[in-house]
């Protein structure tokens, strides 16, 4: 049952509101969502985008197949022929616009915008939520193993623990641009481009006789590619120095044995060890690889406790995001265009951080020209004039007494044009640009935002037009409301 077809990868209700829209004919009505994140995960002080090379597949391969309409067919809402027509010539003949794929994000700033008609734009939100919701969730975990072992060899080991193929593969991708080196997915390999690397399981020592008979036998068939599981027996007793033989035999051959791994026990403990035991054998060249559940706490921890582990290869707690399994960003509707004007819609909470920002807008990145670095991003209408400005007021949109004034800025739009009347007119970057640039993207901003525990809050600002009119618009809707 092979089944790469993404168009009914929707929730029914957007089916059942797009056919309603239709049937009322209101169809054809252009309007405008925005897709943002509320709370960043893992009490991380940003977010790393990623998902839009698969958003980008999606829209272009979204037409209605004779299954999809006959699968249709079948549901009880029993749908007009004129729908199920509408539906068979259907194509994306929208705009959408979206920050670039390792660009650091920040919660409540549209990410993703799309301006289409209602027909298109409802019916896309589940699969964009779908895609950058779980891809921006893996990045930024990556993204923070990453900033804890800045200079050794990150490599992705999730697939068997993976929520399904889809997860493993592109969340593989997410983890590659938020900072890991290589993957053992081999199709992610081949479909990215990503950097295979293995080791070998304990399966193919407990097949042999003997530790050491295991050992020769990959050496034999992998001379200048050997990493050897050390942990089977005793890791120190049988393991290393059954290694260390192995390492000496390679050097007679003209070869250099790569490294050993560690996959349990306290991994502080046995790579000091290790590592000296390797270091008065003359193998100082041989590196030490960690596995075993481990995520940045775990890392951070052993490099605080002087672990001599040059490798670290993750599986489990990075591509479940276990420990935050879901990013939780929405789409919403911000403005209808009517009579050729955006007007502004707005969708009233209790609480006031689920409380919509209305209009047609955009975000700046405002960036000091002394120093580099990230002041706040800034949400404006899109037709404001922000780039001109001379002086920049960023307040805080709930304590608006916290101001401040930036002058001598740079205001750099972050939403780029991916889709323009229906046509993809982003090229992607490749995979490796990708990760360049979202390298780029860390060194614009303070560590203070930066750190991972308790980071301080980045400015994430409204402009005075947008302010002044999601104010109006809550006290208007209030007082309609309150009859
Ligand atoms: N020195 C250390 N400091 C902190 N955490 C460690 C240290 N050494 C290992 N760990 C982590 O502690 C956890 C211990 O897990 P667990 O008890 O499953 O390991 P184990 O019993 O050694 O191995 P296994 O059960 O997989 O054979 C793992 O996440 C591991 O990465
Ligand atoms: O621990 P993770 O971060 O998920 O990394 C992947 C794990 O997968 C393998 O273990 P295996 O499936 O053989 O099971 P194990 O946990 O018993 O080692 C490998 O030895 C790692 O321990
Ligand atoms: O290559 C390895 O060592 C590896 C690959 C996947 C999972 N665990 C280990």
């Amino acid at each position: 049952m092979q089944n790469n077809r993404l168009t009914l990868h929707t929730d029914k209700y957007q089916i059942n509101m797009i056919y309603a829209h239709w049937k009322l004919n209101r169809h054809n009505n252009i309007r405008v969502f925005d897709a943002y994140y509320r709370k960043n995960p893992f009490g991380n002080g940003y977010a790393v985008f990623a998902g839009l090379e698969r958003i980008i597949d999606y829209i272009n391969g979204l037409t209605f197949t004779e299954e999809d309409i006959s699968y249709l067919k079948e549901q009880p809402e029993d749908y007009d022929e004129g729908f199920l027509q509408e539906l068979k010539e259907f194509r994306f003949t929208g705009n959408i616009d979206a920050v670039p794929e390792g660009t650091l994000i920040f919660p409540n700033e549209p990410v993703i915008r799309v301006k289409a008609r209602i027909f298109e734009a409802q019916l896309i939100e589940t699969a964009v939520l779908n895609f950058f919701n779980y891809q921006t969730l893996i990045a930024t975990k990556a993204s923070r193993i990453r900033q804890v072992a800045p200079e050794d060899q990150l490599m992705e080991f999730g697939t068997r623990r993976a929520q399904e193929a889809d997860a493993a593969i592109w969340g593989t991708r997410a983890a590659f641009i938020g900072g890991f080196d290589g993957t053992s997915n081999m199709e992610a390999g081949r479909l990215f481009g990503i950097p295979s690397v293995g080791t070998h399981a304990h399966s193919w020592v407990m097949d042999f006789e003997t530790e050491l008979d295991a050992f020769m036998a990959y050496a034999e068939v992998h001379p200048d590619n050997t990493v050897l599981l050390v942990d089977t027996y005793d890791t120190l007793k049988s393991g290393v120095p059954n290694a260390i033989k192995v390492g000496k035999w390679l050097e007679e051959k003209g070869y250099r044995l790569k490294g050993i791994r560690l996959d349990s026990g306290d991994l502080s403990y046995l790579s000091k060890n290790a590592r000296k035991m390797l270091d008065e054998a003359g193998l100082d060249y041989v590196k030490i690889i960690a596995s075993n559940d481990l995520d940045e706490n775990v890392i951070f921890n052993l490099k605080a406790q002087g672990a001599r582990i040059d490798s670290w290869g993750v599986g489990t707690q990075l591509i479940t995001a276990a420990d935050n399994p879901a990013l939780g960003g929405v789409y919403k509707l911000v403005a209808k265009q009517e009579d050729g004007d955006f007007t502004p819609v707005i969708k009233l909470s209790g609480n006031p951080e689920k409380v919509t920002t209305p209009g047609y807008k955009t975000v700046y990145r405002i960036i000091s020209k002394n120093n580099g670095k990230a002041e706040g991003d800034y949400i404006a209408f899109n037709d404001e004039k922000v780039k001109d400005q001379e002086r920049i007021k960023l307040f805080d949109p709930v304590h608006t007494y916290l101001h401040k004034y930036v002058t001598d800025f740079n205001a750099v739009e972050l939403l780029m044009p991916v889709f323009r009347v229906g046509e993809q007119v982003y090229s992607l970057p490749t995979l490796e640009e990708i990760k360049g640039y979202h390298q780029k993207q860390l060194s614009l901003f303070w560590d203070e935002y930066l750190r991972k525990l308790n980071p301080e809050r980045y400015p994430v600002d409204l402009s005075e037009s947008v302010w002044n009119q999601k104010m109006e618009l809550m006290s208007k809707f209030k007082q309609k409301n309150n009859g």
